[in-house]
Formats: structure tokens, C-alpha cells, sequence
């Protein structure tokens, strides 16, 4: 095995095609990155450039049309769904936009659930610190109909944070929530991947949220063209600026 495949996420030329014919669209154009142990990475790009596509290939959601993706060094190839689904359950925590969260479970309840379907047994110190740190200590018995929409989200990345998984997806985090706790919950992100060595993906339209991360990787196109290490908000905003002027040579 190569050094790079060591990485706890691995894509190896992942193409990506919707469609076919005419009307096909290349959403991922030969994207090889390894996502390293412990960092904490923030995906950019215009919109329609391939971000929430490269997220759901990483994270074995989609399948690529071509190319290999590796999680926690298992190739994904040839996994049946069940598989997928352990491999998932073991090792990988998701914050997607679409919050998945059980409307008949209380706050606390959801934050533990994908612990108590993995057979494992929940840190409730560590989860009682989670759910105060995203701003939900008050809330841990109130459901999700009773909570507004970033209170919702703030019960999805506590959830993703309880399980401390070896890898963790974000798909727009910090979207729906107010600058304060936006800035709290990338902060909390951060402390994970550089205390607990969780390596976390984040697609991010917000500078200022990529600027909490270890290093941005730009798309356009479905090709990463640029990647910024020790990102600040404003070297990042000036990077998407000129590359939503640019167009990738074919
Ligand atoms: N299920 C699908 N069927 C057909 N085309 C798709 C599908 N999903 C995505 N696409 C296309 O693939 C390309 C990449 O989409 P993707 O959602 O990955 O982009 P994105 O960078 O996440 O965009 P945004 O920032 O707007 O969310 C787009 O041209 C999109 O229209």
C-alpha cells in the first residue's frame, strides 16, 4: 500500500458523472486527495462546482462513476450496502443540511443515537459537554419540533461530535446559525480534530468558516485547482473571488 492510501480518506481519480448522453453533466473530473489524519479541511468552489457531490463520494454515499475513494482504509468498491453501513457506523460522522433527526427522540436522546445503534456505549460526561458547548444545555429534553433551525443544526453536530468518529463530513455547518454560535461550533470542530485526531471535511461557502480549518481545497469545474494552507477569511475570499472569474482549461 502507497503512503498516500494511508490516509483516512482517500479519493483516487474520482470521476463523477450524472446522466448520459447529450445532457450528461461531469460533476467530479479526476479528483485525487487524500484527507489527512487530524486535519480539519474546508471544500470550496462556486456553486455547482462539485462540492456536495466530492463529500458524498468520500463519505460512500454516491458511487463514482470512476476512480477509488478509500475510508478509514477500506476500499469502498465492491462493498455491499450493509457493509457500507458498519464501515459508516464504526468510524464516520455526518453534519448534513438535511438534519435527519428523529422527531419522536428528545435533543439528548438524538445526540446519542447513533452510539446506541452501534452497540456502543455513550460518554455521557462527554455528551452532557457537547450538547452545553453547541448551546443546547437547557434543551436536552425538548424535541425537535420545539427547536428553531439552527437549534436543530447545533443537535446534529452534537450529534456527530458525540461519538468522536475517526472521521467526520459537514456539509454547510454553520449555515442556519447565528455568528456567535457559528463561531462556537467551528471552534469546537477545530478543538476535535486537533485534540481528539478526527479528520473532518467541510463544505463551506463562508471565508471566515474556512478560515477555522487546517487547510481549504478549492473546485471548479469538478477539479480541485488551488488549496490553501493556514487559511484566513480574507485570503480566502480572494481566491474564490478570482476563480469564480476563471475557467478551467479542457
Ligand atoms: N443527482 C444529480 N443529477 C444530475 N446532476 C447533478 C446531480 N447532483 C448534482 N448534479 C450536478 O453536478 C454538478 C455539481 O453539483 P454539486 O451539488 O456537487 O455542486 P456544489 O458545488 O455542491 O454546488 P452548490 O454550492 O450550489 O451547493 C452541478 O452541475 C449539478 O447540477
Amino acid at each position: 500500500m502507497s503512503p498516500r492510501q494511508q490516509h483516512p480518506v482517500q479519493l483516487t481519480g474520482v470521476r463523477k458523472i450524472y446522466g448520459g448522453g447529450p445532457s450528461a453533466v461531469t460533476a467530479l473530473d479526476g479528483v485525487s486527495y487524500g484527507f489527512a489524519e487530524g486535519t480539519f479541511t474546508a471544500v470550496m468552489g462556486p456553486s455547482g462546482s462539485g462540492k456536495s457531490t466530492l463529500l458524498h463520494c468520500a463519505a460512500g454515499l454516491d458511487e463514482p462513476t470512476s476512480g477509488e475513494v478509500s475510508l478509514a482504509g477500506t476500499p469502498l468498491r465492491g462493498l455491499d450496502e450493509t457493509a457500507l453501513t458498519e464501515l459508516r457506523r464504526e468510524h464516520v460522522a455526518f453534519v448534513f443540511q438535511a438534519f435527519n433527526l428523529m422527531p419522536a427522540l428528545t435533543v439528548r436522546q438524538n445526540v446519542v443515537l447513533p452510539l446506541t445503534l452501534a452497540g456502543r456505549e455513550p460518554d455521557a460526561a462527554w455528551v452532557t459537554d457537547v450538547i452545553g458547548r453547541v448551546g443546547l444545555g437547557e434543551r436536552t429534553k425538548h424535541r425537535p419540533s420545539e427547536l428553531s433551525g439552527g437549534q436543530q443544526q447545533r443537535v446534529a453536530i452534537a450529534r456527530a461530535l458525540a461519538g468522536r468518529a475517526a472521521i467526520t463530513f459537514a456539509d454547510e455547518p454553520t449555515g442556519a446559525l447565528d455568528t456567535q454560535t457559528a463561531t462556537e461550533v467551528l471552534a469546537l470542530l477545530r478543538d476535535q480534530s486537533r485534540a481528539a485526531g478526527q479528520t473532518i471535511v467541510m463544505v463551506t461557502h463562508d471565508p471566515v468558516a474556512a478560515s477555522y480549518a487546517d487547510q481549504v481545497v478549492f473546485l471548479v469545474d469538478g477539479r480541485i485547482v488551488h488549496e490553501t494552507p493556514a487559511p484566513t477569511g480574507e485570503g480566502v475570499a480572494a481566491v474564490l473571488a478570482k476563480l469564480s472569474r476563471t475557467k478551467v482549461p479542457t
